[in-house]
C-alpha cells in the first residue's frame, strides 16, 4: 500500500454484502452504514475513474457510468483502461471492499444515486471553443431519468456561465423536485493525480445553497483541505484561470530561455534565482520544449474563445499560445543546425508522452516535432517507456532504449523520464553516428553534461543554456 494513501487505511470498513455488481449493467446501491454517499461517477476517464475509485475508497458507494462498452468491459473485468500511479491498487481495494462498479446504464445509476458528477471531457471545438456535446448529452439524459433531485457536480472543466445555463434549462424541462448545480473543478495533474486527489491545495465548490455546501462536504469529509465556497461563474473561470496561469510562467520562462541563448546566461540558474522569492515560487519555471498534454492547449483556447465571445481580448493568453507554439520549431531550428540537413538522418526521439509517469499522448510535443522532422526527411526512431502505439506510423518504435539510439546522427529528448536518467553516455556514444544530443527538457544537469561531452565526446545541446561541444567543453558562467 503507498504510502500517501496510508492516513485513508484506518476508515476503510470492510462489507462483504456488495459483491458481484460487475457482473450486470443493471444493479440497485445500497446504502448501510459505513457508506456515505451514494455516487455516480458519469464519465471514467483521468479525472472520472480517479475521482470514483478515491471516493469509494473514502467509504462512498460508487458507480462509475461511460458511454464506452469497451472502457466499462475493461474496468468490470478487473483491468484498467488507462495508467495512473497507484490506481490499479487502490481499484482493487475498492473493488474488494464492494464500493464501486461499472455501467453503461445511465438510467439506473442516475436513478440510484443521490449525488451525480460529471467527468466527461470538454474537448476542442472546431473554433477552439470547449466542446459541450458530451456534457449536454449526459444532463439530457439526467433530466430524463432523474426521479428525486439529486445534485448534480460538474467536475468537467466548462466555460464560465454553463452550469448556470445547465440548472436553468433543467429547471424548465423538469416538474420533479429541482436539481442542484455544483460547480467543483478539479486540479488534479496526471501521473500524480491518486496522491492529489487526497492531497489538494484546496477544493473548489461553486454552490448556491447551504444543501450544496453540505454536500460537498460530506464528499470530500476525509480531505484535509480547504474547501473554498464561491459563485459558480467565479469556480468556473478559477479552474480555467489556474490553468492558464500555469501555462503563462511556462511560456514566460521559455521566452526567458530563448532571451538567455541571445545573451549567454543559463536558463537554469536563471529559474533558481527567481524561484527563491517566494513570491515567484520555484515550480513551473522548467524551460524547455513547451506544455501539452489533454488541458492546458485546450483550455487557453477555450479561455480565448469565451474572450471573443464576451468580447474581451485577453492579450497576455495569446502570447503564452504562441510563445509555446513556437517551441517545437526552436527545437528542430537547433537540430538542423547541428547536423545541417535532417534528410535521411537517423534520430533517436527519447521520451513521446507529454510528460512522464504517464500514457497519455494527447497534444503531446512530440507529436510536433515529429511531424516538423519528417517534413525534412528525417528516419524517426522512439523509445518511451509507456508508449506501444504512436498515431505517427512513420516513427519506428523501440523496446529498448538502445536500439532506438543505435546508429543515430542525434538524439533527441523531449519526455524527462526518470529512466534517462540512467542512460550510459559511453555505450551511447559508442552507438550514435553523429554525437549530438539534444535536451528538449534541460533534464540532464549542464555541469555534468560538461564531463560527459569531454570523456564521450557528445556535443549536448539544450534549451536557454549555452550549447556544451564534444571535447572542448566550454566552462559554465558564473551564475553570482
Ligand atoms: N486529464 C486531466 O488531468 C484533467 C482533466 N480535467 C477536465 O476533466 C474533464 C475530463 O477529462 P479527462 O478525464 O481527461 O477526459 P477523458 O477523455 O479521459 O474521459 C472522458 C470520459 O467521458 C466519457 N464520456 C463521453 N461522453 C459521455 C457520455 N455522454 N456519457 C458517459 N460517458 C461519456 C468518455 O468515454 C471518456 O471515458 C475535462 O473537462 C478536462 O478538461 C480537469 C483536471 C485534470
Ligand atoms: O486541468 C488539467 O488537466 C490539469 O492540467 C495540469 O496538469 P497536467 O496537464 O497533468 O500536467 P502538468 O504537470 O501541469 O504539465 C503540463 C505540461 O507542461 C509542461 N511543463 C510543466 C511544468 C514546467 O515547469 N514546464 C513545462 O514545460 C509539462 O511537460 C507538460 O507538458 C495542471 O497542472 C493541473 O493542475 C490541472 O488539473
Amino acid at each position: 500500500m503507498g504510502s500517501y494513501f496510508r492516513p485513508f487505511i484506518g476508515k476503510l470498513r470492510a462489507n462483504s454484502t456488495f459483491q458481484s455488481i460487475q457482473r450486470k449493467t443493471v444493479f440497485r446501491i445500497m446504502w448501510w452504514e459505513g457508506f456515505n454517499v451514494k455516487v455516480a461517477v458519469i464519465g471514467t476517464g483521468y479525472v472520472g475513474l480517479v475521482t470514483g475509485t478515491c471516493l469509494a475508497y473514502s467509504g462512498h458507494s460508487v458507480v462509475c457510468v461511460d458511454s464506452s462498452a469497451e472502457k466499462i468491459a475493461i474496468l468490470s473485468s478487473g483491468g484498467l483502461p488507462l495508467w495512473e500511479q497507484g490506481l490499479d491498487e487502490l481499484l482493487n481495494e475498492t473493488i474488494k471492499l464492494g464500493r464501486i462498479c461499472f455501467t453503461t446504464d445511465m438510467k439506473s445509476a442516475v436513478q440510484s444515486s443521490d449525488v451525480l458528477i460529471v467527468c466527461v471531457g470538454t474537448p476542442w471545438g472546431p473554433g477552439g471553443e470547449a466542446d459541450l456535446d458530451p456534457l449536454w448529452s449526459v444532463v439530457r439524459q439526467v433530466a430524463l431519468y432523474c426521479k428525486q433531485g439529486p445534485f448534480l457536480i460538474i467536475k468537467s472543466t466548462v466555460p464560465v456561465g454553463t452550469s448556470d445555463e445547465i440548472e436553468q434549462w433543467l429547471h424548465t424541462v423538469q416538474t420533479k423536485p429541482s436539481i442542484e448545480v455544483i460547480h467543483n473543478p478539479e486540479f488534479l495533474r496526471q501521473g500524480a493525480a491518486v496522491y492529489d486527489f487526497f492531497h489538494p491545495d484546496r477544493i473548489v465548490a461553486g454552490c448556491r445553497t447551504i444543501q450544496a455546501r453540505s454536500v460537498i462536504t460530506e464528499l470530500y469529509k476525509d480531505i484535509a483541505a480547504h474547501v473554498y465556497f464561491c459563485d459558480r461563474r467565479s469556480s468556473e473561470l478559477i479552474k480555467y484561470a489556474s490553468n492558464a496561469f500555469l501555462a503563462m510562467k511556462i511560456s514566460f520562462i521559455n521566452m526567458m530561455a530563448d532571451f538567455s541563448e541571445h545573451t549567454g546566461a543559463r536558463i537554469d540558474v536563471v529559474a533558481a534565482g527567481m524561484g527563491m522569492d517566494r513570491r515567484i515560487g520555484k515550480s513551473f519555471l522548467q524551460a524547455g520544449i513547451g506544455y501539452g498534454g489533454s488541458c492546458f492547449p485546450k483550455d487557453l483556447q477555450a479561455l480565448l474563445s469565451m474572450g471573443h465571445k464576451w468580447n474581451c481580448s485577453l492579450p497576455l493568453l495569446e502570447s503564452t499560445v504562441s510563445i509555446n507554439a513556437q517551441r517545437p520549431q526552436h527545437l528542430v531550428d537547433k537540430l538542423l543546425h547541428a547536423l545541417g540537413t535532417l534528410k535521411a538522418k537517423r534520430i533517436a526521439l527519447l521520451g513521446l508522452t507529454f510528460k512522464p509517469m504517464t500514457d497519455d499522448l494527447r497534444e503531446a510535443t512530440s507529436l510536433a516535432v515529429s511531424r516538423l522532422c519528417l517534413q525534412h526527411g528525417a528516419d524517426l526512431h522512439a523509445y518511451d517507456p509507456f508508449v506501444r502505439d504512436y498515431p505517427i506510423a512513420e516513427v519506428v518504435l523501440h523496446r529498448d532504449m538502445y536500439e532506438a539510439i543505435d546508429s543515430a546522427d542525434a538524439i533527441v529528448i523531449l519526455t524527462e523520464w526518470e529512466q534517462l536518467h540512467d542512460l550510459d553516455w559511453q555505450l551511447v556514444s559508442q552507438k550514435l553516428r553523429t554525437r549530438v544530443v539534444i535536451d528538449g527538457r534541460n533534464m540532464f544537469d549542464w555541469d555534468d553534461m560538461q564531463h560527459v561531452a569531454d570523456t564521450c565526446h557528445i556535443t549536448y545541446i539544450s534549451m536557454g543554456r549555452p550549447v556544451i561541444y564534444a571535447s572542448t567543453a566550454m566552462k559554465s558562467p558564473d551564475p553570482v
